[in-house]
């Protein structure tokens, strides 16, 4: 298992193995043990997975704010995506700092994205399946949203210039400045 530290501590990028033969592939796609010798030991309870239809489609910048915060591992189960964490720590040193990766089917790549963060992705063809695990039960009473484009975080989404597909919920989030944080720093781990 590939594992690969990212600009943002915490966010991690996992590449499983896949062992191919001549049906294909096979590839173990969550292992708790073995993540948790590379310590990453994570208390996963809930499987998401979602369809987007068309290319250029955003979901995010998703969180939910403690006592149900979650971190989430995800992994692209069709298609591809590009998949965004941003730090939203109140006193972290990379506060308002993003990360983001192309995960697809064919790469196999997962990010491990961090309470703490807030998480979105945009896919890059039409028919993308994205699957993630979540550390705690949705708890829509505590969900919270940032604007997917705000210039202060100012994330460098692909497709540029695309007419985004979103929902009426993240039409409607905030952007970055003022935002009043429901997550503190807690200091290096
Ligand atoms: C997130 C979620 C939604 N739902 C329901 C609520 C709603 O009727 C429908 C669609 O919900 P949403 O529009 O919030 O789905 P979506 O915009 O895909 O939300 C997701 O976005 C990505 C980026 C994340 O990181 C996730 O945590 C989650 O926030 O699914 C659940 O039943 N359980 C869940 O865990």
């Amino acid at each position: 298992m590939q594992i690969e530290q990212t600009a943002l501590p915490g966010v991690v990028l996992i590449t499983p193995p896949r062992f191919g033969d001549h049906r294909g592939f096979f590839s173990e796609s969550y292992n708790r043990a073995k993540l948790a010798d590379q310590g990453i030991d994570l208390d996963f309870v809930q499987d998401n997975h979602s369809l987007s239809s068309t290319v250029g489609t955003v979901r995010g910048l998703h969180f939910q704010a403690p006592p149900h915060a979650q971190d989430k591992l995800v992994r692209c189960g069709r298609g591809a995506l590009f998949d965004v964490a941003v730090d939203i720590r109140r006193g972290s040193p990379t506060y308002g700092q993003w990360v983001g990766y192309e995960l697809s089917f064919q790469n196999g790549r997962q990010l491990l994205v961090p309470a703490g963060f807030a998480h979105g992705f945009m896919t890059l063809m039409p028919e993308t399946e994205i699957i993630y695990k979540c550390s705690d039960y949705y708890a829509p009473e505590t969900e919270g949203a940032l604007r997917w484009d705000d210039a202060e975080i100012g994330i460098d989404w692909p497709l540029a210039g695309i007419e985004a597909v979103i929902s009426d919920k993240d039409a409607a989030a905030p952007g970055i400045a003022g935002f009043d944080s429901p997550f503190a720093w807690e200091g290096a781990q």
